[in-house]
């Protein structure tokens, strides 16, 4: 059978249960996942002077073929997206910038450095979305900057953070669609800490002058990153969950949910309805932590697939900025952006082929036995013949055929670097 006569069969099965999936697939097209680009060369970024990967994350593995310059790296960016169906955003750190040879301190960075990135998005009818870098840098070497007890190192990179909202509205005011800066920082201590409040204080502070710089919403949004533990920052991280979820609504900012940055088992998932009581916009980071925060690629395991949900079943498309946070260097790193980004589409794609008001009704009315027994088998309803045809639609490959397509590019071209 082709896959469009499987899809219309499978389409009869979801349609029983009041579910247009042509509506659902037209709809699907129009969310964006931020892909995020340090996934493509190890987090190393394009610095004429660069520096260690640093911050308490580390990417592990040394498959060949690591993108080495800006053109390999949007190369490899475009590869990735031909094998993704729908149109997405591509997320951007201040350490890719192109400063043609020249040293350029971070608090000196301006758009005419992130110019051939906006030219190319343009090109691609991309969005971009913008992140300062606090880390791989002498002068967040002791692990700490917005938090920092020497006020010089705090305004260097409060100066960085604002020269990166600068860039992003730029991002926004050119690409029409609002760049989302998010702002995460390494900040904390290996040790038990003998004093927790005044770190905090200073970063409240930071953070309030970063802010002070006021930037039109229409171009950028302000997202901050909190983090339970890093490697060296064991025992105490300053911009804690708590800390930048007071912040973000006391301020009206967004909060940024990374998936791996909770105990092992607090669920994102879990939070987002709770969040979107009191926050109009979430954002997240979807990662996969393999016993700590390792930021393994996104599969579509049960904590994917209920976070989907949550997003389709609050209505919240439109309110939760979807990015991903994810580097492997074991594997051939454009599969890995396919691998992780098709995950979260089919993620979304699960949670809208599924009866979710009916299944609201049966909690509402006390039937938790329907409810369990209808959850549990919508996991096997025909959702892969949904999947191809949208792939097939939207012109790319199906199933496990954009593997061919990886292989040959890993022999022309990344097996040449
Ligand atoms: C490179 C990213 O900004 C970084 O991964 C951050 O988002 C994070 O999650 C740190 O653990
Ligand atoms: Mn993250």
């Amino acid at each position: 059978m082709s896959v469009n006569e499987n899809y219309q069969r499978a389409k009869k099965d979801y349609e029983k249960w009041g579910i247009d999936v042509d509506q659902v697939l037209e709809k699907l097209k129009s969310v964006p996942i931020s892909i995020h680009c340090w996934q493509g060369d190890d987090i190393g970024g394009f610095e004429t002077n660069q520096q260690e990967l640093s911050g308490g994350i580390d990417v592990t593995g040394n498959y060949p073929g690591k993108a080495t310059t800006p053109k390999e790296l949007r190369g490899d960016l475009e590869k990735a997206l031909s094998l993704i169906p729908g149109k997405h955003r591509v997320n951007l750190h201040a350490i890719y910038g192109e400063t043609a040879g020249k040293v350029v301190e971070r608090d000196q960075l301006e758009p005419k450095h992130f110019q051939n990135w906006v030219n190319w998005a343009k090109e691609h009818g991309l969005g971009l979305d913008f992140n300062p870098t606090l880390f791989s840098h002498p002068k967040a070497d002791d692990g700490l900057t917005l938090s920092h007890p020497d006020k010089e190192v705090r305004d260097f990179w409060i100066r960085h953070c604002i020269a990166s909202r600068k860039i992003a509205a730029y991002f926004g005011a050119e690409l029409g669609t609002p760049a989302l800066t998010n702002i995460w920082i390494p900040d904390g201590y290996k040790d038990i800490p003998s004093d927790r409040l005044t770190p905090r204080k200073r970063l409240k502070d930071s953070l309030d002058e970063i802010f002070k710089v006021e930037i039109d919403e229409k171009y950028n949004i302000d997202a901050v990153e909190s983090k339970l533990f890093g490697i060296g920052s064991e025992a105490y991280v300053v911009g804690s969950h708590e800390f930048y979820m007071g912040y973000a609504l006391k301020n009206n900012k967004l909060c940024l949910l990374d998936t791996g940055h909770y105990h092992p088992t607090e669920v994102v998932s879990n939070k987002i309805s709770a969040m979107l009581l009191y926050s109009d916009k979430l954002a997240l980071h979807v990662s996969r932590p393999v016993r700590w925060d390792s930021d393994h690629v996104v599969i579509l395991d049960d904590e994917l697939r209920e976070i989907g949900l949550e997003i389709v079943r609050n209505d919240a498309l439109d309110k939760v900025m979807i990015g991903l946070d994810f580097f492997d260097a074991s594997i051939n790193r454009v599969a890995a952006w396919t691998i992780g980004t098709r995950n979260m589409i089919k993620a979304l794609l699960y949670a809208m082929l599924v009866p979710n008001d009916y299944l609201k009704q049966l909690q509402e009315e006390g039937n938790f036995t329907e409810r369990l027994a209808l959850m549990e088998e919508f996991k096997t309803y025909p959702f892969g013949a949904i999947w191809d045809y949208y792939c097939e639609q939207t012109g790319v490959p199906v199933r496990e055929a954009w593997l061919e397509d990886i292989q040959s590019y890993e022999k022309e071209v990344l097996s040449k670097r």
